[in-house]
Parts: structure tokens; sequence; C-alpha cells
């Protein structure tokens, strides 16, 4: 089975109401015809969601959002659910992304949001990665496989892992192809073939080619340069 490649951009705490047509620059740059072969996700803060979706709900480009409760429903200031998600518009829901995870969330919090966004029908980003010192230390495997068989309900289907070394995110450093060879190798062998796995940390048009022609990169996971239409359809071109 072929996997088709998936091309996100996790927008985190950037845009605002004006940054809603952004799929329609997408499209312009990048029409639907030439990109069959792939799917365009965006994942804006939630707050844009609906809007977005209103605005370019036409579009082919599937929206998502970047967190969910682990509750259905219920007195949890702030919070919001995957069910009020999937009403507003989004497909999918990125889950376990480090910059969450360094705020508390552990791998069995994941487990349960997974749960409650499949209830949702929301398809779950799942991220997993290690830090600087777990790479140089040789854990790297463990720490993910430990994430792994942690964040992932039991019986899991239809689900995208994003494979997201800390170190990578936002500094400009990526790991090396033969790492993140062996790594999403790694991750193929405990999630089995029907499952997309992205790369994610620093992915730009400069060093997309050679990360997303990876055998077990069907995909990326992007950042800052998923921000700006240009370079996320450049880098969605080279999938
Ligand atoms: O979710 C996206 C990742 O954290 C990667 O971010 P970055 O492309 O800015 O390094």
């Amino acid at each position: 089975m072929t996997l088709k490649p998936l091309i996100a951009a996790n927008w985190k705490m950037h845009g605002d109401m004006s940054w809603c047509d952004k799929p329609y620059d997408f499209a312009d740059i990048y029409p639907p015809t030439e990109r069959e072969h792939l799917d365009v996700l965006i994942c804006p803060p939630a707050v844009l969601i609906f809007p977005m979706m209103e605005k370019c709900g036409g579009t082919d480009i599937w929206l998502g959002a970047q967190t969910c409760h682990k509750e259905k429903k219920g007195a949890h200031t702030g919070e919001m659910s995957a069910e009020m998600l999937a009403s507003a518009g989004a497909d999918y829901v990125i889950l376990g992304h480090s910059e969450r995870r360094a705020m508390g969330e552990s791998s069995a919090d994941i487990r349960v949001r997974v749960e409650r966004a499949k209830e949702a029908d929301l398809i779950p980003i799942i991220c997993v990665g290690e830090s600087l010192k777990e790479r140089e230390s040789g854990d790297a495997e463990a720490v993910v496989g430990t994430q792994l068989k942690a964040s992932l309900p039991e019986g899991l289907t239809d689900y995208v892992i994003a494979y997201e070394p800390i170190w990578a995110i936002g500094t400009g450093m990526t790991a090396t192809p033969d790492d993140v060879d062996a790594m999403h190798r790694f991750i193929r062998g405990e999630v089995g073939p029907n499952v997309r796995i992205l790369y994610g940390g620093s992915v730009k048009p400069a060093n997309a080619k050679a990360l997303l022609s990876i055998p077990d990169v069907n995909g990326a996971l992007i950042g800052g340069a998923g921000l700006e239409m240009e370079s996320l359809a450049e880098i969605a071109r080279l999938a």
C-alpha cells in the first residue's frame, strides 16, 4: 500500500483573522489539480479554525487543531474538547507535541486525548521525539519506543505519527538523513505499514527534498516554514 504524503503546517501561536484566506493563497500557488497525490493540512490556532473553514472550506486543504482536552466536556476553563474542534471544522488534531509535553502532558495523558479525538472522528497526529541529551546518550530509539507504547491506545487505526527530535524544533538544526531514516524504520516496525510517519524539526525548502525522499518519511510537520504559503508550497512540491 502506498501511503499518501501529508504536508502539515502547525501554525502554533501565530496568525490572526487576516490569515483565514491563506488556504486560497496556497491553492493559487500550487493548484489542487497538480497535487492530487498528496494531502495538505493547516493547523491554525483553534480560534481560527471555524472562520477559516467558513472562508476556505471549499478548498481541498484539510484543517486541524493543535491539541484537545482529555475530557469530553466539563468545568475546564479555557480548554477545548475534541468534539468542539471537530464541529468547528477540524479534521485532524496534533497531540503530544513536545511543546505541550514540556508543559506537563505525559504519554498517558496523550493516550486519553487520542481516544477523545477518535470518538470525535478527528485523525490524531501523535508526536514523539527525543531530547539532545537522550540522542547523545544513545537512547533515542528507546525514548521514542516508550512514548509510542504509552501514547497509542490498544487497537488504534487511522492515525499519523510525527517524529520530531526536540532539539531540531525551531532551531535550524535537522537530524541527518541517516538518523531520520533509522528512526523512521524503527517507528515503522512499531506501527506497521499503514500509518503515515511525518518528520518535523526545521523542515524548509532547502532540506525538504533530502528528508522527504527517505522511504519511511510520509510527509512533514512544519512549523516556521509553514507560516508563509510560498515556502509551504515549495516544500509540498518536493513531497
Ligand atoms: O510542529 C512543528 C514542529 O515543531 C517543527 O517546527 P519548526 O519547523 O519551526 O522547527
